[in-house]
């Protein structure tokens, strides 16, 4: 059987990827593609349970390794237990949000090595790397007007500015580096254009 195709989609706060999550999988449906839908961190009992530990305020800081290690402990999970048996059941999946987001986030944001991020994401996923990366790009500002309006804040959310600065340098920056799966979508665009953009770049992976 043939292998399914792995997509992620990526991009700082309130950029509409949870909005755009659906849109994909109709997309992907009206061509007779079915997609298991999924997300980081997250998508298995303990990997949810850790999504929990990591966007929840605590006393007690967490350092940028120990953040780093549970992010990558939930992917070990995910992986194994989600991701890679469904691509080999010929499946597609499509994950919001996937290791591109430890590199801006941990790496960009937190300034942690790339070479510690790289090495846990060999040791993690092997070889398992995403077909597609919609990067959704916008202006940090206008991400986290958007990201305001759903309430409370979660632990990063309730960063500074320049963290998110960060973080979207740091995606772009990963997207020029791999320009051959990389997507870059406006998201600062009317939502129907932004569509139109990741219908595009939908349409180039399955021709
Ligand atoms: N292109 C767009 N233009 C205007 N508003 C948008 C657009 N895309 C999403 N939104 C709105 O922005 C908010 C955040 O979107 P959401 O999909 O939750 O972002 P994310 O999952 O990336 O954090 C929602 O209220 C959504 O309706
Ligand atoms: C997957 C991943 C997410 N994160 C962070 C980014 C998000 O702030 C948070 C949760 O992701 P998500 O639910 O996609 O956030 P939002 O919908 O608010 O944009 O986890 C990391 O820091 N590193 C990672 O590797």
């Amino acid at each position: 059987m043939t292998r399914g195709r792995f997509i992620t989609l990526e991009g700082g706060e309130g950029v509409g990827k949870s909005t755009n999550l659906q849109f994909i999988q109709d997309l992907l449906a009206q061509k007779q593609i079915d997609v298991l839908l999924t997300r980081e961190p997250g998508g298995t009992e303990l990997a949810e349970k850790i999504r929990h530990l990591l966007l929840e305020k605590h006393r007690e800081a967490i350092t940028p390794q120990a953040e780093l290690l549970l992010v990558f402990a939930a992917r070990a999970q995910h992986v194994q237990q989600v991701i890679l048996p469904a691509l080999t059941q010929g499946k597609w999946v499509l994950s919001d949000r996937f290791t591109d987001a430890t590199y801006a986030y941990q790496g960009g944001g937190r300034n942690m090595d790339n070479r510690l991020i790289g090495w846990l994401e060999e040791t993690v996923q092997g070889e398992l790397r995403p077909d597609l990366t919609l990067l959704l790009d916008a202006p940090v500002e206008i991400g986290l007007l958007r990201a305001q309006q759903r309430g409370k804040p979660d632990r990063f959310e309730s960063e500074q500015l320049d963290f998110f600065e960060r973080v979207r340098q740091a995606y772009l920056a990963r997207a020029r580096q791999n320009p051959q799966r990389y997507a870059i979508i406006d998201a600062a665009m009317p939502l129907a254009e932004v569509q139109t953009q990741i219908s595009r770049a939908i349409d180039a992976l399955v021709s």
